[in-house]
C-alpha cells in the first residue's frame, strides 16, 4: 500500500484528492494538511471531503508526520509548495505538485530538488487536457505559420493566478512547435490602440466567473478557415484521478522531473 500525504486537504483540490486517493486500488490516505492558522486543523479529511469519516485528521506540520507517507500531493500554492519540497527532499518522498503560478526561479528549485527525489510536475493532471496538448504540436506543425493563435481560457471567480497554468503550456507547446520564444511572441489581453496583429504572435485572453472549473480553446485562424481545439473540465475529479494515477506510476522511480504527458505515455 502506498501512503500518501494530500496538502491543503480543505481547499478545492484536495477534497477532490483526498476522495481519488479513497478510491483508488493501492493507495491509502496517511497524512492531511492544512496551513497552521486554518480553524480546519484537527477535522476528519474524509468528513470535510464529503465521503464519511477516513480517521485522518488535519494537521499542519508535514514533517511531523513523515512516518505516515510515501508520496505528497501539493495543490496549494507556490510558497507552500517550496516548504513542502523541502520536506520532500530531506526525507526522500515523492511529490506530485499540480500548483500553478510557479516563476522561472521557482520552477528551477523544483528540477533542482529533482535531482536528488522523483516528481511528477503538471499545470493540468487530466487525460483531456494532455490530449490536447498532442494536438496543439501537431495543429501549429501543420498550420502554425498560416494562422493567427490565440488560446482563450476561462476559470471560476477565485482563481489567483492568470493565464493558467494550462494556458501557458500551451503556449509553450505551440510556441516550441513554431520555433518561437514565447517569452517574445506572448500578448496577455489587448486595450486601445493596439495597432495590427502580428502573425507571429500568441494571444492570451482570461475570464474569470462563477464556478467555472477550467475552460481552454486555442485558435488557429488562417485566411478562409479556423481550427479551433477546446477542452472543458466539468469535474475537478478528472484532475484528482490524473494525480492519483501519477502517484501509482511514480513507483520505482527515485528521481527525476516528470509530467503527465510521462505518466500517459505521450511523450
Ligand atoms: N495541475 C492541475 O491539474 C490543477 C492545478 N490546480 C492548481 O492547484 C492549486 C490549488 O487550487 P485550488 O484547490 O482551487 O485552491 P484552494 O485555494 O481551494 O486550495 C488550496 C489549499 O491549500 C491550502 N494551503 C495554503 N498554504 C498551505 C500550507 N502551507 N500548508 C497546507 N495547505 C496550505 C489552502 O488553505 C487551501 O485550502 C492552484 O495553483 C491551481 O491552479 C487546480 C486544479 C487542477
Ligand atoms: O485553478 C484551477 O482551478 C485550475 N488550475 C490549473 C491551471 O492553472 O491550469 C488547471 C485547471 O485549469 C484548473
Amino acid at each position: 500500500m502506498i501512503n500518501v500525504a494530500v496538502v491543503g486537504a480543505a481547499g478545492r483540490m484536495g477534497k477532490a484528492l483526498v476522495k481519488a486517493v479513497n478510491e483508488t486500488e493501492g493507495l491509502a490516505l496517511g497524512v492531511a494538511t492544512e496551513y497552521p492558522d486554518s480553524s480546519l486543523i484537527g477535522a476528519d479529511a474524509g468528513e470535510l471531503a464529503g465521503i464519511g469519516r477516513l480517521g485522518v485528521a488535519v494537521t499542519a506540520d508535514l514533517t511531523a508526520s513523515v512516518e505516515d507517507f510515501d508520496v505528497v500531493i501539493d495543490f496549494s500554492r507556490p510558497e507552500a509548495t517550496l516548504n513542502h519540497l523541502a520536506v520532500c527532499r530531506t526525507h526522500g518522498k515523492q511529490l506530485v505538485i499540480g500548483t500553478t503560478g510557479f516563476s522561472d526561479e521557482q520552477k528551477q528549485q523544483i528540477a533542482d530538488a529533482a535531482e536528488e527525489i522523483a516528481i511528477v510536475f503538471a499545470p493540468n493532471m487530466s487525460v483531456g487536457v494532455n490530449l490536447c496538448f498532442k494536438l496543439l504540436d501537431i495543429a501549429a506543425r501543420v498550420m502554425g505559420e498560416e494562422s493567427d493563435i490565440e488560446i482563450i481560457e476561462a476559470h471560476h471567480r477565485h482563481k489567483v493566478d492568470a493565464p493558467s497554468g494550462t494556458a501557458i503550456r500551451m503556449g509553450e507547446v505551440v510556441a516550441d512547435a513554431l520555433g518561437r520564444d514565447l517569452d517574445k511572441v506572448a500578448v496577455y489581453g489587448r486595450h486601445g490602440i493596439t495597432g495590427e496583429r502580428k502573425r507571429e504572435t500568441i494571444g492570451f485572453e482570461t475570464i474569470r466567473a462563477g464556478d467555472v472549473v477550467g475552460e481552454h480553446t486555442v485558435w488557429f485562424a488562417a485566411e478562409g478557415e479556423r481550427v479551433e481545439i477546446a477542452v472543458k473540465s466539468s469535474s475537478r475529479m478528472t484532475y484528482a484521478n490524473g494525480s492519483a494515477r501519477a502517484v501509482l506510476w511514480l513507483q520505482g522511480r527515485d528521481r527525476g522531473l516528470f509530467d503527465m504527458q510521462d505518466v500517459l505515455g505521450l511523450r
